[in-house]
């Protein structure tokens, strides 16, 4: 069992409190989903757990090894980060995008093991990217790239997958295939976190919502306990309509609330 915690996290960007007094516990097995309003810390959350921004107070730990006082190398195989909106920057066939997944694992696109290509061809499978194997990543419509870079992070086959907002640019299909592809991995025992703004799809897909909200957990459990009317009012500053449809909870925004937390 992976387990990624935080406890008492705190982290300071500039003069500015992005997180204060985090704790939570990402088991494996699990799909938690963090969503929040627009500057609520989640990103800053998400780099924090990776290993990739130093907490200013409290501590990311990794089946009890403190993230910080791993080595870059050891950290990238054990945590697979999507970042929100990633780019590709040089003009590489789409399946040696993917293959650098295996970076970590110390082999290059040219020189994958076999237990790499496998990963290579299960990642490409997994995003629904057969068929762009041989096309340049820089000649991708927005959508495709995320999926190639998702592949890529799936390719690396870590312990913990972080995905910032990785279905944010997908059609409906691409998101359904994404989602059930990070589910598939948390079944299969990998730690999965994923930072979603579609609260609907959050809810359907999530084990575990975190609410994040101005830096602190505002909420956080079973998915029709963190989506509530007055949650949504509280934190995002809208007034919704939460209802069941064929046992999945539908959240509907209404309208916006002048303030967060004003009902009527
Ligand atoms: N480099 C930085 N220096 C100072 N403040 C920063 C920096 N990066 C982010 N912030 C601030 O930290 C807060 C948290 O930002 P973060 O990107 O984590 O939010 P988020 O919840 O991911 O937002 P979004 O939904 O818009 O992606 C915001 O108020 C943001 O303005």
């Amino acid at each position: 069992m992976t387990e990624l915690r935080a406890r008492s996290l705190a982290v300071d960007l500039g003069q500015r409190h992005a997180l204060s007094r985090v704790d939570l516990t990402l088991p494996s097995g699990r799909l938690t989903v963090i969503v929040g309003p627009n500057g609520a810390g989640k990103t800053t959350l998400m780099r924090t757990l990776a290993g990739l921004l130093e907490p200013t107070a409290g501590q990311v730990t990794l089946d009890g090894q403190p993230v910080s006082r791993m080595s870059a190398g050891e950290r990238s195989r054990c945590i697979a980060y999507l970042p929100q909106g990633g780019n590709v920057a040089w003009p590489l066939p789409v399946a040696d995008v993917i293959a650098l997944g295996r970076l970590p694992h110390g082999e290059k696109p040219d020189s994958l093991s076999l237990k790499g290509q496998e990963a290579v061809a299960a990642a490409i499978h997994a995003a629904d990217l057969e068929g762009f194997e041989n096309r340049p990543a820089t000649e991708l419509s927005g959508g495709e790239r995320a999926r190639v870079l998702l592949a890529r992070a799936l390719a690396t086959q870590a312990r913990v997958l972080l995905a910032d907002e990785p279905v944010a640019a997908l059609d409906p299909r691409h998101q359904l295939i994404v989602l059930d592809v990070l589910k598939e991995q948390a079944r299969a025992g990998t730690t999965v976190a994923a930072i979603m703004h579609d609260l609907t799809l959050a809810a359907r897909f999530a084990d575990e919502i975190i609410l994040l909200n101005q830096g602190i957990v505002a909420a956080s459990g079973p998915p029709e306990a963190v989506l509530t009317e007055e949650l949504l009012a509280a934190n995002f500053g809208i007034q919704a309509h939460v209802s069941h449809d064929g046992g999945h909870l539908v959240v509907v925004a209404d309208r916006p609330l002048a303030e967060p937390g004003q009902g009527g």
